[in-house]
C-alpha cells in the first residue's frame, strides 16, 4: 500500500484524506496549522506545524496540494529528503531553471517527480510531442469571474499569451496550461476568459502536429470547498494515487 504525506491541506487535500482508496495518510502539513489539524481529526494522521519533521515521517510519495510558491520552498526538500513528489501546482515548474534544477535532483535521489493531469484530459498522448512534432497547442480556459478573483459583467478576455506567463498572473487559476507545454515539449497558447455566466471551469484544447489535430474539451464541475479548483484535479491525484502500485499501465 502507497504511503502519502499531504503537503496542502485544503480544497483538494481534503478530498484526497476523505478518500483512501489504495494509499493511506501518513502525515499532514499546512502553513496554517489548523487546516493540518483539521484533517487530522478527519482521517487520523499526524498533523505537523514544522516542515522537517512532516518530511522526517515514514512515507513515500508527498502530495502536494498548496500552491506554486509551497511548490519552489519544499520541492527540492522532499526530493533531498529521498522522497518522491506528486506535483498538482505545476506551475511552478515553468521556470525552466528552478525545472532543471529539481530533475537533477530527482535524478540525484533516485525519486520520481510525478504531475498528474489535474484538471484536463488528453495528456497522456500529448506525450507524442516528445517524439514528433508538434505545430500548436491552443487552450482556452473559461471560468467565473469570482474563480478569477475578478469583477466583470460581461464575457471577458483577461489574457492572451503564452502559458509561462499567464501562470505567473493567475498562478491559482492555470497550472494545466503548464502541464500541457511539459508533456507536449512545446509552447501553449493561453486565453483565460472570465464569464459571469458560467458556474464550470471549462477547458478547450486545440493541438495540430504531425499525428493530425485533436480538439478537447472538458466542462469541469467545480470542486466543493474552493470553485477556481476542477473537482476533476482532486479525482485525478485520487487515480494516478491507486495506480501507482498497479502492474497494469493504461496510457502513454
Ligand atoms: N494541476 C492542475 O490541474 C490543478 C492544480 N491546482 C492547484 O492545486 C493546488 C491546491 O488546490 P486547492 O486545494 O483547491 O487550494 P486551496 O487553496 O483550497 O488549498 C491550499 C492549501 O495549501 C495551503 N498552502 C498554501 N501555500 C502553502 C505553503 N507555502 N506552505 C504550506 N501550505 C500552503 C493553504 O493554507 C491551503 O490549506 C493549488 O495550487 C491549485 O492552483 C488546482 C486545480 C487544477
Ligand atoms: O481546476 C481547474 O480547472 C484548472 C486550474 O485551476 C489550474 O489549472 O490551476
Amino acid at each position: 500500500m502507497v504511503r502519502i504525506g499531504l503537503l496542502g491541506c485544503g480544497n483538494v487535500g481534503k478530498i484526497i484524506a476523505t478518500h483512501q482508496d489504495g494509499f493511506t495518510v501518513e502525515a499532514l502539513f499546512d502553513r496554517l496549522p489548523d487546516h493540518a489539524e483539521e484533517l487530522a481529526r478527519i482521517c487520523g494522521a499526524p498533523a505537523f506545524s514544522d516542515f522537517q519533521e512532516f518530511i522526517s515521517q515514514d512515507f513515500d510519495i508527498c502530495v502536494e496540494a498548496a500552491s506554486v510558491l509551497a511548490v519552489r520552498e519544499y520541492a527540492p526538500k522532499v526530493l533531498e529528503n529521498r522522497k518522491n513528489i506528486l506535483i498538482l501546482s505545476v506551475g511552478a515548474l515553468s521556470d525552466s531553471y528552478f525545472r532543471k534544477v529539481l530533475l537533477q535532483k530527482a535524478r540525484d535521489h533516485n525519486k520520481k517527480i510525478h504531475i498528474p493531469s489535474g484538471a484536463i484530459m488528453g495528456l497522456d498522448n500529448l506525450k507524442v510531442g516528445q517524439i514528433s512534432r508538434i505545430e500548436s497547442v491552443l487552450l482556452r480556459t473559461t471560468k467565473s469571474p469570482e474563480s478569477l478573483g475578478l469583477s466583470v459583467s460581461s464575457k471577458t478576455l483577461v489574457f492572451r499569451g503564452k502559458a509561462n506567463e499567464c501562470v505567473k498572473q493567475f498562478p491559482k487559476n492555470i497550472n494545466v496550461s503548464v502541464a500541457l507545454a511539459l508533456a507536449a515539449d512545446h509552447d501553449v497558447d493561453v486565453e483565460l476568459w472570465a464569464d459571469p455566466d458560467v458556474d464550470r471551469n471549462i477547458h478547450d484544447i486545440q493541438v495540430t502536429g504531425e499525428f493530425g489535430e485533436a480538439n478537447i474539451r472538458i466542462v469541469n464541475h467545480p470542486s466543493p470547498d474552493n470553485p477556481a479548483t476542477s473537482y476533476l484535479a482532486a479525482l485525478s491525484v485520487l487515480s494516478l494515487l491507486k495506480n501507482l502500485d498497479s502492474p497494469l499501465v493504461i496510457g502513454s
